[in-house]
This record gives structure tokens, sequence and C-alpha cells, in this order.
């Protein structure tokens, strides 16, 4: 039996004189290592993308991670920053991609701006300074640190009781997260429903409410050193499982 397909998108990266499509190592490793499937990029052509054609093959969708922002105008807002990195390509394919792959039931793991398309994707918004908001902590990175510090646990979340996310991992209620974004959520899209929350409130994981598939988003980071975070190969494995059974029932 083959593993099953795991799409993952690329990013739209100027590398010298040339646009390349790009997809990070670590989010491709984890495809593999975590959720033993097969890593399958996809490019970011926008309009021209063929849908059908991926999800035919597609056993399961792995939204990355990304330094770039999904556009504010696709959920009604003027850019505050225009100097913060955009990828109008990305947006353009993953946004239909990501409601056409729910609508299926083909299973769904989002990471970081994957966590943050999804929501706007689905009718959602963002915060697009979520250490500007009153009452907000500061979720980024310090550029400044190591890379090491930068993916250490930086606060808790507390997870919903009988959530999706808790019974994954074992009935836990808390756990440690790293934290890397500048932006977050500001109105959840109306299907989806809370998996956890940082203790200044701030959404850091959800779920599609009664999606046909797995779907399952978080904002930090499980791919980063996966095999050496419980909890985070805990995830990867119920993705995994989500998306071997889709293939043995597609
Ligand atoms: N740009 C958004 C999303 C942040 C994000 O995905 N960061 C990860 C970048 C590096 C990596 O892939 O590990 C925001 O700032 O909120």
């Amino acid at each position: 039996m083959r593993r099953p397909i795991v799409l993952v998108p690329a990013c739209v990266n100027q590398i010298g004189a040339h646009p390349y499509h790009t997809a990070q190592l670590k989010y491709v490793a984890a495809v593999a290592d975590g959720a033993h499937c097969a890593p399958l990029i996809i490019p970011a052509l926008g309009a021209a993308t063929d849908i059908e054609a991926l999800l035919a093959v597609a056993d399961g969708v792995m939204l990355t991670g990304s330094p770039s922002n999904v556009h504010a105008g696709l959920y009604g807002e003027a850019l505050l920053d225009p100097s913060l990195p955009l990828d109008p390509a990305r947006d353009a394919t993953m946004l239909p991609l990501i409601r056409a792959a729910i609508q299926r039931g083909i299973p769904l793991l989002a990471i970081c701006r994957g966590f943050q398309e999804m929501n706007v994707a689905l009718g959602g918004t963002l915060h697009q300074a979520v250490h500007d908001v009153e009452g907000m902590a500061d979720h980024r990175e310090k550029k400044e640190h190591t890379l090491e510090r930068q993916y250490a646990p930086a606060h808790r979340v507390l997870l919903e009781p009988g959530g999706r996310l808790a019974q994954i991992l074992g009935g836990a209620t808390g756990i440690m997260v790293n934290s890397l974004h500048g932006q977050g959520i500001n109105r959840l899209a109306p299907t989806l429903a809370v998996e956890a929350r940082a203790d200044d409130g701030l959404v850091e994981a959800y779920r599609v409410e009664d999606a046909i598939g797995f779907t399952l988003a978080v904002q930090w980071h499980p791919e980063w050193r996966l095999s050496e975070n419980p909890d985070s190969i805990k995830l990867f494995s119920a993705f995994g499982e989500a998306c071997t059974e889709y293939q043995h029932h597609r």
C-alpha cells in the first residue's frame, strides 16, 4: 500500500534575480517522519491552480507557516504595515483550495500562517499586530535570539476540555508551546470551534465544527524538532492516521 499523499503549499520567494516556489524543509520532513505520509509540494499558481486535479490525488493537506502575512484586503481591511511581507500567489492558491478540501472531508492540519489563512478562507479576520492590541501579549519571537531559543516553549495554552486536541493529547488540560507570530485571530470564522487559548485570550488552536474529516489548526510550531516533543508526535500521528483512513475510504 502506498503512503497517503499530503499536499504542502509552496510560498513564492525571491532568490537572487528570480522568484521561486519554496517549502521549508521542517514542514515537509514532519509530513514524512511525523505523519508517515508522502509530502507533495504544490506550486502557488493562484487562479491557474487546478484544484480538482490536486484534490483528486490528495489524502491530506498540511498548511505551513511562513514569514508572509495573509493580505488584509481578504478580510476587508487596509494593510496597517505595508512593509511586512505578503504572498498574494499563496493566498490566491490556498484560500479556495482550503474551502474545497474541507468540503470533500480531506484531513487538514494547519500551522501558524496556515492557521491564519484557514480562518480567513472561512470568513474570519485577523489582528494585524497582536502586540498592539490592548491586553494582548507580544507573541513574536526575538529575532536576535538563536533559532533554538526562538522555537523554545514560550507560553502556556489551555485546551478546551473534551476537545479534539485535548483528546489527542491524552486528556491534557494545558501545554507549553512556542510562539513566532505577529498576527493572530481576531474574529473566528463562524464554522470554527476553539480548541485552545493563550492566557491573554488569543485563540491558539481550532477545528472546523461538524467537518466530515479531521481538521486541526494551531498557531504554534509542532513541526519544530518534532521527534523531541511528545505532544507534537501525537498531533502528527493523529493527522497521519486520519490521512490513512481517508485513503482507505476515498
Ligand atoms: N506571518 C504571520 C505568520 C507567522 C508564521 O507562520 N511564522 C513562521 C515563520 C517561520 C517558520 O515557518 O517557521 C505572522 O507573523 O503572524
